[in-house]
């Protein structure tokens, strides 16, 4: 008997390749929070003629808009930038204080690693970023993340999503960041047939500050009132989320392509969760089993995920806590909106 054709999921470009040689393959590996550096110095000072302030870094926000960019000095932040990586600290998930601690002891200059092993330092490098797509609130980039090895583990290298917010978005982003510290593993990691992973793995929340300013070592010369400018433009930096690279966004589903991610919506909702605006621009899909080596991975069973918390819902904080009921009519109404939304038939 011939055996049916098999479907593949329709998608909105090519699947992934790398377009950038030097782009390390993506980071899959789950890190645990307490492996996720305190800080993380981002390379960004290299954004082509002309244009020596990054868009990433700092990008346009209705500030600028409304005041210009005149109330900043902008040139003592090139001098800045164009030598020095920019400093940002770990928001989410919060690090502990004994960490902080342990961490300030090897900052004040004589422990490159910190006792317990808790990695100080990490790099995400922005200069030769892909760009993976954007939304009405963020930009999102491929960047390669490094973290430094620690006693008891190897450095860590791998291309992951960053997530940064346009204009004045910082909440959703902060909100989504939340969501995904409350994720439990067993949704951001692939199980097997009957388990494959719901949501990307994250790897931190991540904030520009004058504290983390004061702790960078410098090169080249500041004088106090330069110091003071640079943290002025630092308020307008934004935040970033580090999550997983899953793949590239599908096109309406038809049929019975509709069922796998449909089923990544149940699990989610089982798990006390709300994504809040599913769309098929918030699913992605790559060649799967996620469970074998890459080269052996097809489209033809592929691995899908839910992505874009910004207005997600969650049972361990704000509204989703306060009002349970209020959280149930979501999931119901979620449900819905995905079987509609994923569909097709919506678009014709
Ligand atoms: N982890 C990821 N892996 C692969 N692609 C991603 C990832 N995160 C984001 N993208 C791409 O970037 C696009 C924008 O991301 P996202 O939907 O999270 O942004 P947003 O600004 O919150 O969107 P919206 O306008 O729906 O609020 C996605 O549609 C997807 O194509």
């Amino acid at each position: 008997m011939e055996s049916a054709p098999r479907l593949t999921p329709r998608i909105k470009s090519s699947p992934p390749e790398r377009k950038i040689e030097s782009m390390p393959p993506n980071l899959e590996e789950f890190i645990p929070e307490d492996r996720l550096p305190y800080y993380i110095d981002v390379y960004d000072n290299d954004n082509g003629p002309g244009s020596k302030i990054s868009r990433l870094v700092l990008p346009e926000r209705p500030v600028y808009r409304h005041f210009g960019l005149s109330g900043l000095n902008l040139e003592i932040w090139t001098k800045f930038l164009e030598r020095n990586p920019v400093r940002f600290v770990r928001r989410f998930p919060r690090p502990s204080p004994a960490s902080i601690f342990d961490f300030d002891k090897g900052a004040n200059g004589n422990d490159p690693k910190s006792t317990s092993g808790y990695p100080k330092i990490g790099q995400i490098d922005l200069r030769n970023h892909e760009y993976l797509g954007s939304g009405n609130h963020s930009y999102v980039a491929l960047a390669p993340l490094t973290l430094p090895s620690t006693t008891d583990a190897p450095p860590v290298h791998g291309a992951v999503a960053v997530k940064l917010a346009l204009f004045d978005e910082g909440e959703l982003l902060m909100n989504e960041a939340k969501i995904y510290c409350a994720f439990p593993r067993e949704l951001q990691e692939d199980r097997g047939f009957d388990l494959p992973s719901v949501v990307p793995k994250s790897y931190g929340y991540y904030q520009a500050s004058h504290g983390a300013f004061e702790s960078q070592s410098l090169v080249g010369e500041f004088t106090n009132y330069e110091r003071k400018e640079i943290c002025k433009v630092l308020q307008h930096v934004s935040t970033f989320l580090l999550i997983e690279h899953c793949g590239v966004q599908i096109d309406p589903l038809v049929g019975k392509e509709q069922e796998p991610v449909l089923s990544l919506f149940k699990r989610l909702h089982e798990a006390n969760f709300v994504q809040g605006s599913p769309s098929p621009r918030n699913v992605v899909v790559q060649p799967g089993p996620l469970t074998v080596p890459k080269g052996e991975r097809s489209l033809h069973k592929p691995s899908y995920r839910i992505l874009d918390f910004g207005r997600g819902l969650s049972a361990d904080f704000g509204i989703g806590r306060k009002h349970p009921e209020f959280l149930a009519e979501r999931k119901e109404a979620e449900m819905k909106w995905a079987q509609e939304r994923l569909s097709l038939n919506e678009y014709f």
